[in-house]
């Protein structure tokens, strides 16, 4: 552990806190400071207290931690739901996957460690500010350098030269880009649409039939995780759960324009 890595602090009540250590800083608590150098030497796993007795474990943050706290421009994709989109893609390492929008770069975090340094992702983001975010924020945690940030439209998207091997979509209108990525997608394989509103599923589903889009739906999906509080004598789904976020829509391709 070093000066500059990001810790994630846990308290009694197991309230997270995330940021980077700085030679000289300080931790400060309604009971007490802490000294940025006490954490770095209780180290990733320890354990530390203010002059007050107030307790904290010290942790390298996951990606989740990470992209649950990171400071955001868009609303990220949630991280459930960002690891199940790498899945419903079946991704591996070094394929090459194209996602829209960057936003906070929140996906683009999963996609990059799914494809890992070998493989590639082209974030695609019409928003300059919110391109400067995602990068900022992929660049600030983990880079594996496999990350072509493209500002622009996708719907404008020129094919290129070698076709993806899967696309994510966190975008309100995903119609409005499939046309022009179609060509770009390998056969058989997937987009992943991130869809808040049932509604829009409805439209997606009715523009690929309108345009004649050469994709089979195969699924949709709500990724649902239900915790528990378990304390014994107390074991029941915790009081406070992680609400609706959105649906999952698995397209696959088609060879051609999907017609025998
Ligand atoms: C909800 S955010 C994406 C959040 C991102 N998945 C994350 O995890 O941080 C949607 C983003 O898509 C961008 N966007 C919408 N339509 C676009 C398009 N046609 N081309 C490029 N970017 C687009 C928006 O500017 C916005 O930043």
């Amino acid at each position: 552990m070093n000066y500059g890595e990001w810790v994630l602090l846990q308290d009694r009540r197991g309230r997270n806190y995330l940021f980077r250590l700085k030679e000289g800083g300080s931790f400060d608590t309604q009971r007490g400071s802490l000294r940025h150098q006490q954490i770095l030497e209780a180290g990733y796993g320890g354990s530390v207290a203010t002059p007050q007795g107030e307790p904290f474990t010290v942790h390298r943050p996951t990606l989740e931690d990470y992209v649950l706290h990171m400071p955001r421009e868009a609303t990220p994709t949630y991280p459930k739901d960002a690891a199940t989109i790498a899945f419903l893609l079946d991704l591996a390492p070094g394929m090459r996957v194209l996602e829209a929008g960057s936003g906070s770069g929140g996906l683009t975090l999963f996609l990059a460690r799914a494809v890992g340094p070998g493989g590639q992702v082209w974030s695609y983001e019409w928003r300059e500010r919110h391109q400067a975010r995602a990068r900022h924020n992929l660049q600030a945690f983990e880079d594996w350098h496999n990350v072509t940030w493209v500002l622009g439209d996708l719907a404008e998207l020129e094919p290129p030269a070698q076709p993806f091997d899967g696309v994510a979509l966190d975008l309100m209108e995903p119609w409005n880009v499939l046309p022009a990525l179609t060509p770009a997608l390998k056969p058989d394989r997937f987009v992943v649409c991130y869809l808040p509103n049932l509604t829009q599923v409805v439209a997606l589903l009715e523009h690929l039939k309108a345009q004649a889009l050469p994709y089979l739906h195969e699924r949709t999906l709500e990724v649902i995780h239900r915790e528990w509080d378990i304390r014994p004598p107390v074991a029941h789904p915790s009081f406070q759960q992680v609400g609706h976020t959105a649906f999952l829509v698995q397209l696959r391709r088609l060879a051609g324009n999907g017609k025998p």
